[in-house]
């Protein structure tokens, strides 16, 4: 079975990433890129379903492990009766598809035990093992082949191979496994002491141009480097989390495969890096949005492929049993079809802050926000599924709508700048209306006087933690009272064990699913964002320190949080956490922090 998911740390080079558990196993990969079929899928069925694992025969040993800082270099010490033994984990991002495992004897003599089952197609196929003529073992199904490099001797047993070796003080051992396509010639040998090395200068080399600032630098530049390692560098586009499946309630069927490009998520990413210094990654993935929705805006999709693929079918896996028995396993995503108009909020929002902090447009940008705005004018009125994604039908969300105007409102700062660049007068005077119309219309029918709240949806009474964001954008002041009124309401419906809940699936909304699920950890952050705005530093500051400690070990965060059950829950590590957390420390800890620049001049908030 797998282990809890606080209990597994990251590895990646940049196209994918390894799940690796406290225990010495590899229990999730995927090659040669994030959304592939894992190769190694225990982490959703049992190790049969794939893993590799080095560790103590000891049963009984212990384990700490750690990144070296500034580093998805990741080092696990194992403690035995009879000495101590360190495993390094890394996948190198210069060149190729490997993931090493270093095995070092740090005291004593210690018996360690290799176990490697390759399943690909996400655990369903057995491939066919052999060796080349340098003896490394290789192992190919279809078009994949996975080798593996080591001196220890290797025996296979039943359908995995085994390897028990003895690690003495001052000795090592290495593991090499590489990827390549099984029509070509093996992948080259690498030297895994030189990698560790390139790997942990390269990473050291971006975590140095790090502008945090805060009283918690170390946990902000360990989101950070998580954020970079979500990003698919061939293509700058950027994955939710690289994992699916992983259930936001043990046993249920909320269960969502994440290794896709939404334009939300990746959206906020982008803004948690620009304000942590880091443009590079930003320019690519404003080149690969505008690659991805160029077209039909009327076709502009939620979410993408890494590469800007569309046909993203929801599919279900019915030969894995699923994290802890959560099923169904799916892969794919259904939300890619539906209709959700904060996204072009978002996309709008980062264009703007992306001009505003120096990365210089170009004449095609400006065209496909033209021709996505026009489109934005036809349908803002309509319903949609919202930033929660419902799967039981539209609705007119408040959060879409505000989001709408944020496009709106962006576009017209941005026009106004630049002196009308692109755009005629009179366009802008029509998008000045449209801007005006949306800021009435969800005043009048997205508040509710009764609960002094805005609501989740127009004609609702119901409250969502996404109408935290309306000041952060500058839809209205901070200080407007509606607002504080309704950071209050959600404080007070959606707060549970110190937590904020997206919205009540118990009681009050439906979603198309069956009720209960974890607390989405990005509301509790933006819950502290408006503390921070209000002046309420101390009550901030202790949601702060809350959250900070359902980070694991190793500084990960999955999408969710059962306080109950005092376990992360969700997919991991999941970047919408770890940028609402990089945000909210930056937010604390700066005069002006994101949500303040977002927010921009507040006479832009304004109904004209
Ligand atoms: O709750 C149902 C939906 O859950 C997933 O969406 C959530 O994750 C997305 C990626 O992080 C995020 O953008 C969205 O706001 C979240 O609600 C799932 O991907 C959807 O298919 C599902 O309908």
């Amino acid at each position: 079975m797998a282990l809890r998911i606080e209990d597994y740390a990251l590895v990646g080079d940049g196209r994918s990433a390894a799940l690796i558990g406290r225990d010495g196993s590899v229990d999730w990969l995927c090659w040669p890129r994030f959304d592939a079929p894992a190769c190694f899928a225990a982490l959703l069925g049992t190790s049969q379903h794939g893993h590799w694992r080095i560790a103590p025969g000891d049963p009984q040993s212990r384990a700490v492990r750690r990144y070296r800082p500034g580093t998805l270099v990741l080092e696990t010490t194992h403690e035995t009766a009879t000495g101590r033994v360190r495993v390094t984990d890394y996948m190198p991002v210069n060149d190729g598809l490997h993931l090493i495992r270093l095995v070092e004897g740090l005291s004593g003599s210690v018996a360690m035990r290799m176990d490697f089952v390759v399943r690909y197609d996400y655990g369903s196929a057995v491939p066919w093992v052999s060796r080349n003529e340098h003896d490394d073992l290789r192992a190919i199904v279809g078009p994949h082949k996975l080798v593996l490099r080591t001196r220890v001797p290797l025996r296979g047993v039943g359908r995995s191979t085994v390897s028990e070796f003895t690690v003495d003080e001052g000795r090592s051992h290495s593991f090499v496994l590489s990827y390549g396509p099984s029509h070509e010639d093996d992948p080259a040998p690498i030297e895994p002491r030189r990698e560790l090395r390139r790997t942990t200068e390269t990473w050291l080399a971006w975590s140095g141009r790090c502008q945090g600032g805060t009283p918690w630098d170390e946990i902000l530049g360990r989101s950070l480097l998580t954020l970079k390692a979500l990003i698919y560098t061939p293509t700058g586009g950027i994955v939710a989390a690289p994992t699916t499946s992983l259930p936001e309630q043990i046993g249920g069927v909320r269960n969502w495969d994440y290794r896709y490009c939404w334009l939300r998520d990746s959206t906020f990413t982008l803004l948690a890096l620009m304000d942590a210094g880091y443009l590079d990654e930003a320019r690519a993935w404003r080149d690969w949005l505008l690659r991805a929705v160029a077209g039909s805006p009327e076709q502009a999709h939620i979410l993408y492929g890494l590469g800007g693929e569309r046909l993203l079918p929801e599919i279900e896996l019915d030969w894995l049993p699923g994290y802890e028995n959560s099923r169904p396993v799916r892969i794919g995503n259904a939300a890619s079809q539906q209709f959700q108009l904060d996204v072009y909020g978002e996309i709008f929002d980062a264009l703007f802050q992306a001009q505003e902090r120096g990365l210089e447009g170009d004449e095609t940008g400006v065209r496909v926000g033209l021709a996505l705005l026009e489109h934005l004018e036809k349908v803002w009125h309509e319903p949609d599924e919202g930033i929660w994604e419902v799967r039981d039908g539209r609705r007119h969300f408040v959060h879409s709508k505000v989001m709408a105007w944020v496009a709106f409102d962006r576009a017209i700062r941005y026009y106004d700048k630049h002196s009308r660049n692109g755009a005629r007068d009179a366009t802008v005077s029509r998008w000045r209306a449209v801007r005006a119309e949306i800021h009435r219309e969800v005043c009048e029918k997205g508040f509710d006087p009764d609960l002094n709240s805005f609501v989740q949806a127009y004609g609702s009474r119901h409250l969502d933690a996404s109408l935290l964001l309306m000041a952060h954008v500058g839809f209205l002041p901070q200080d407007d009272p509606r607002v504080i009124g309704t950071v209050e309401a959600v404080g007070r419906h959606l707060m549970r064990d110190g937590f904020i809940l997206r919205y009540d699936t118990e009681h009050q909304t439906t979603d198309g699913l069956p009720a209960g699920e974890g607390a989405f950890l990005p509301c509790s952050f933006w819950y502290a964002d408006n503390l921070i705005r209000l002046g309420r530093c101390a009550e901030a500051r202790a949601m702060i320190e809350r959250l900070l400690a359902v980070c694991n070990d190793v500084g990960l965060l999955a999408e969710e949080y059962d306080p109950v059950a005092g376990r992360q829950v969700g997919n991991f590590p999941q970047a919408f956490s770890h940028v609402a957390l990089v945000n909210t420390l930056l937010n604390f800890s700066r005069a002006t922090g994101p949500a303040m620049e977002r927010a921009g001049s507040q006479d832009a908030a304004g109904p004209s």
